[in-house]
């Protein structure tokens, strides 16, 4: 079937989902998709060792418990989302009754990336199902294994008139883009969310976009330079860096860095001992291309005068880049200017706070930022201060977990946001219904006279 047709095929769908996609059909699919999730536990394993040799406590848990716990979390708590909500009437429209009834928007696109491949193509289909919607997933081509199994986990669990999934790479994804789907969910680049954008304008479907960016680090003065040194290497070297919201770069008190980096140094090795390429807990990069945009970055800021601290050593048939960190980065090198997302992390001294959010400020929008200090003042001054994603303080990566939070990103790094009730309310139209039951209207009417001129101004005032 061409993407047109499948596209076709599904929406011929919506109106009888309207009705007929209950709510207990739909826990029903999602407890379909669980067991078959648990089911393929070691092919999800193989899958994922092949296309990124993701070890199995990351594939865990960043692959395999996010959509467990969103099907989990959505279905605890679909009733309370799904249900029509009473409003009450402003001054003007007494007399009347509001609701708010969410409805599903219909026929979805997703389109996911290549780095989280399992749970980024299915954690969103999660909320789009629990809204009721049909959906069609268009995986990363570059993570073909995790692609196929995709394909087959659906075929063998999911309702073919409810989810379909088509594999291929942009000539594919550009062609599903042309249907007029009823909203869009992208996950990956900034530069492809732009094409994603353009696309929905013709069609004007909503979309999500959950994008990229540089997400900065800044080490408050007097933090935990052990403690925020094992945070960072986790973050920024779980995955080998490529996470959407893994550490970019590190700000620190200048007099803090050398013992930051020498914590930093004695982490990586405890995580993946002296020679990191044999280590199981460290995964490849996903292709040639990548490899070769992440040793040209590397190499050029190096040759721009970087300090080495650690890492550095590439080797190109495996996909392997050690894990790096790197001082004394130029301002204009490449790696400071682009989204490293890969094992490289460049460690910045600051002499006054200020410098740092104004250098924040001066870039893109991050995905997340993330602070280390037990410092309140410093906390609120921060986060009133800057804007990103997200925040997260003593912590990285977690923020994705927690269901009650909206993931997302802002400007550059996103449209929109996913998990638990955001997802749900990505993928419904809240749709308002006006019930006149003894509003007066009648005086508004034409023909104009003094009585309604009068009746329009007691209105006015009893309003403001
Ligand atoms: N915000 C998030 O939740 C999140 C999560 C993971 C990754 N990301 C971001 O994703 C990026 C890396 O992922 P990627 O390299 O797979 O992203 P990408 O934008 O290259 O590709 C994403 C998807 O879009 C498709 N695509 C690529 N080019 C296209 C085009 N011209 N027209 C239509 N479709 C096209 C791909 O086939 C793939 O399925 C990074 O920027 C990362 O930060 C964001």
């Amino acid at each position: 079937m061409t993407p047109a047709e499948v596209y076709t095929q599904l929406a011929a769908g919506d109106a009888a989902r309207r009705t007929g996609f209950t709510l207990a059909k739909r826990r029903a699919v999602l407890a379909k998709l669980a067991a078959e999730l648990r089911a393929r536990e070691s092919e999800i394993m193989a899958a994922l060792a092949a296309d990124l040799g993701k070890p199995p406590v990351e594939v865990r848990i960043s692959e395999i418990i996010p959509i467990l716990s969103e099907i989990r979390h959505t279905t605890k708590h679909l009733k309370r989302w799904a249900k029509p909500r009473r409003v009450w009437p402003t001054l003007s429209m007494l007399g009347t009754r509001g609701t708010i009834r969410p409805e599903p928007k219909g026929t979805v696109l997703i389109i996911a990336p290549w780095n989280y491949p399992l749970c980024l193509a299915l954690g969103s289909l999660v909320s789009a199902i629990a809204a009721g919607n049909a959906a069609v997933i268009k995986p990363s081509e570059l993570a073909p294994a995790t692609s196929a199994l995709i394909a087959q986990i659906a075929a063998a669990a999911l309702p073919a008139d409810l989810v379909a999934v088509v594999e291929g790479g942009v000539e594919v994804s550009t062609e599903l883009l042309a249907q007029p789907f009823d909203h869009i969910f992208f996950t990956g680049s900034p530069a492809v969310g732009r094409v994603v954008m353009a696309a929905a304008a013709k069609t004007l479907a909503s979309v999500t976009l959950e994008l990229g960016g540089k997400s900065p680090v800044i080490l408050g003065p007097g933090a935990n330079l052990q403690k925020a040194a094992r945070m960072v290497a986790w973050g920024k070297f779980q995955n080998a860096g490529q996470t959407c919201i893994a550490p970019d770069h590190v700000y620190v008190p200048r007099a803090d860095q050398a013992a930051f980096t020498q914590a930093l140094r004695a982490e990586i090795a405890k995580m993946y001992g002296a020679t990191p390429e044999t280590s199981r807990s460290f995964a490849r990069l996903i292709g040639a291309r990548h490899f070769s945009r992440l040793k040209g970055l590397l190499d050029e800021a190096l040759a721009k005068g970087a300090t080495l601290i650690t890492g550095g050593e590439a080797e190109e048939a495996a996909r392997y880049l050690a894990p790096t960190v790197l001082t004394d980065v130029p301002g204009e090198a490449a790696l400071m200017r682009e989204e490293i997302f890969g094992p490289v992390l460049p460690v910045i001294a600051y002499d006054a706070l200020e410098t740092v959010l104004a250098e924040i400020e001066a870039g893109e929008k991050p995905l997340a930022l993330y602070l280390f200090t037990k410092d309140r003042a410093l906390i609120n001054r921060i986060s009133a201060a800057t804007t990103s994603g997200g925040v997260g303080v003593n912590v990285t990566l977690a923020h994705f977990l927690h269901l009650n939070l909206p993931f997302g990103g802002v400007g550059n790094s996103g449209l929109g946001a996913a998990h638990g009730r955001w997802g749900f309310a990505a993928f419904s139209h809240e749709k308002p219904i006006l019930e006149n039951r003894f509003a007066v209207l009648d005086p508004l009417m034409p023909p104009y006279t003094k009585m309604s001129a009068r009746f329009a101004k007691a209105v006015q005032k009893l309003v403001g």
